[in-house]
């Protein structure tokens, strides 16, 4: 029976108990996170490598199979989701954007456009605006005709990027989205998140190891520990020196510049 969508959404994701081993026998990965993501917020999530974070996305994307509790968005089991209804709703840049393909970075960033069309129709104009408008955001207009498998590890993470735009979903998910990025790129990706939100409504979710980043562009943060949440809610609550501390189990100093009131998060080397 085909399901019908409820006319009032209510833009959460909920997650609710969620424990994740990868098979049985296996220790939880996750164990027991509750969390909702409200729409329209731009979150960050943090915490030491091996906290979860990875694969609290997985999880999200139904890459794996839960092992307890539930994801709901919009108020809906993610499992209820078709494939197809899931790329109109959420897009992912993964931790790993390298490609080994022989398609061009134009023809990549147009994939993102495949929710949306229907097999062996072309490319409209309204596709074409957004791919280039994802190009232009990211800084990929020059890579164009560039095959995918010769781009450099930054260059690859801003085509995913810029193919996660053009998906034009309500969620955007990134993991590690400026790992690869030099300070510049860094800014403008981050900078072209902070767009996306403010000016076109989207939720963000990105993980994020850089605290001061995170702290700058993020107005909630979510911070893993052990595969649970240990803290999450507003950034400037969330990031505690005793938090910060707890979790990355190194001391951290926290500066406040007088004039612009900005905070500065610095851990004791
Ligand atoms: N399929 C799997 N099988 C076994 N262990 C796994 C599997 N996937 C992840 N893990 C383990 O789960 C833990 C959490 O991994 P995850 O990638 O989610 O961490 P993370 O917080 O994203 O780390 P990082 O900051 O290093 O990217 C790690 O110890 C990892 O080795």
């Amino acid at each position: 029976m085909k399901r019908k969508w409820k006319p009032e959404e209510s833009g959460e994701m909920k997650i609710t108990e969620l424990s994740w081993k990868p098979s049985k026998g296996q220790a939880s990965i996750l164990k027991g996170i509750n969390c909702v993501f409200e729409r329209g917020n731009f979150y960050g999530i943090i915490g030491p490598n091996g906290s979860g974070k990875t694969s609290l996305l997985k999880n999200i994307m139904r890459f794996v199979e839960s092992t307890e509790g539930d994801i709901e968005l919009d108020s809906i089991d993610l499992r209820k989701y078709k494939r197809r209804e899931m790329a109109g709703k959420v897009s992912l840049v993964p931790q790993n954007t390298h490609m080994e393909a022989a398609f061009s970075v134009y023809d990549i960033v147009m994939m993102g456009r495949m929710p949306y069309q229907r097999r062996f129709e072309p490319d409209t104009e309204k596709d074409r605006e957004i791919v280039l408008e994802a190009m232009r955001l990211t800084d990929c207009i020059h890579l164009k005709e560039k095959e995918v498998s010769l781009l450099s590890g930054g260059e690859a993470q801003r085509v995913a990027a810029a193919r996660a735009i053009a998906q034009d979903t309500q969620w955007i998910i990134l993991d590690e989205p400026i790992s690869n990025l030099d300070v510049k790129h860094q800014a403008e990706m981050m900078n072209a998140l902070l767009y996306l939100k403010e000016k076109k409504e989207k939720t963000i979710i990105a993980v994020l190891h850089d605290i001061n980043i995170a702290a700058t562009y993020c107005s909630k943060i979510v911070m893993m520990k052990d595969g649970k949440i240990y803290s999450s809610g507003k950034t400037e609550e969330v990031l505690t020196k005793e938090n910060l501390s707890n979790v990355y189990e190194i001391a951290f100093e926290i500066l406040e510049n007088d004039e612009t009131k900005r905070k500065y998060y610095v851990p004791c080397l």
